[in-house]
């Protein structure tokens, strides 16, 4: 982008209440910024929009048109920041709560009635000093190969950076991921044969092959299960592909696919979504995690599930976390993988 862009903030610090933003960062390292007002709709426009919804789906019209849209070539270009030092306090976690729904959903699990489940447990903390919105550029500064994330409406928003695609429609073709399965480098090498967490990875791949293969059109191109490093944890990743009609309803599509049972469940009937619903709730799980976050631009579609990120509300911040429980799923190792999952985020975020 422009010289001028380098040395002057887009948005001076002492309006930085008022910003009205969303952002993503797509592969090619590109950062799609659009600034409000936002005009919100129903259905996908011709024109370029971000797609902004809450893990439940509950915003009628989640596209949202930006007043304006800059496309800068790099995250560190994004300049939207203040001089103060962000800082949060975070209370304890009481892990009371948690350990009750992981010992529910395995006795579902156990009992043959659910296959998987992904319960969400949420830090807590309070802002002392700081803007949260300095969160965007932190977040569009993330490593590469994650997608960079954010909304920022006056005193809360998200952002983060997500290893997992939701779906992409270029040139007539669709593209998934299922992302579930999860290691850390000190967890040795024994990760590509655990049987758990290969479990865990192919319920979500079957979900995803089965619901592609349900829109009857070509043959649903499966990859084969590899492993992805993203920011210090290493993930077993399958890559899905389906060719589409014309025009496709890219809202039904977001619809279809969310959530997969890498952050929601299976079955996915209306009664284990509406329990999952009720133990986000009662675990304080904010909307935006593991919702789908897109962007239509001339070339495309992009929508990533926002996992991986810190989300606000005036000075109250949470940081969720989810793990899939399957029948061979340990309390203590399941802790222990939300940690490391929180680890990623506050290294990436500086919080
Ligand atoms: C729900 C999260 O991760 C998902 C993505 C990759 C691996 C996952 C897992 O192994 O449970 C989760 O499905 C999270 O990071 O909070």
């Amino acid at each position: 982008m422009s010289e001028l862009n380098h040395v002057v903030p887009r948005v001076s610090a002492d309006v930085l209440e008022e910003v009205d933003i969303a952002c993503l960062r797509l592969p090619d390292g590109k950062v799609w910024v659009g600034y409000g007002p936002f005009t919100e709709v129903a259905d996908a426009p011709d024109g370029p929009a971000f797609y902004v919804n809450d893990f439940e789906l509950g915003d009628g019209r989640p596209w949202k048109i930006p007043a304006r849209m800059e496309v800068l070539e790099k995250g560190d270009e994004f300049l939207v920041q203040s001089e103060e030092e962000l800082n949060v306090v975070w209370r304890a976690l009481e892990p009371e709560w948690f350990e009750m729904v992981f010992r529910r959903i395995r006795k579902e699990v156990v009992a043959r009635r659910l296959k998987k489940m992904v319960p969400v447990l949420t830090e807590l903390g309070v802002r002392q000093s700081g803007r949260m919105s300095d969160l965007l550029g932190r977040a569009l500064r993330a490593p590469e190969g994650l997608w960079a994330y954010g909304r920022v409406q006056g005193d809360e928003g998200f952002a983060g950076a997500t290893p997992e695609l939701l779906l992409k429609v270029e040139g007539g073709q669709l593209e998934t991921m299922a992302l579930a399965g999860t290691a850390s480098p000190v967890d040795g090498g024994g990760f590509v044969s655990d049987t758990k967490e290969i479990e865990e990875h192919e319920l979500v791949a079957g979900f995803i092959e089965s619901a592609l293969s349900g829109l009857g059109l070509g043959v649903v191109e499966r990859g084969p299960r590899e492993v992805s490093d993203a920011s210090g944890l290493t993930h077993f990743r399958t890559q899905l592909r389906v060719t589409l009609e014309e025009r496709p309803d890219l809202g039904a599509l977001v619809r279809l696919l969310h959530p997969t049972p890498a952050v929601g469940c299976l079955p996915r009937d209306e009664g284990n979504l509406t329990q999952l619903m009720e133990y986000r709730k009662q675990l304080h799980a904010p909307g935006f995690f593991g919702a789908p976050f897109g962007l239509k631009t001339p070339d495309g579609f992009y929508a990533v599930v926002a996992i991986r990120g810190l989300g606000w509300r005036g000075d109250e911040v949470s940081m969720p976390s989810g793990c899939g429980i399957v029948g061979g799923s340990v309390f203590d190792h399941e802790w222990r993988e939300l940690r490391q999952k929180r680890e990623t985020v506050s290294r990436m975020l500086g919080v």
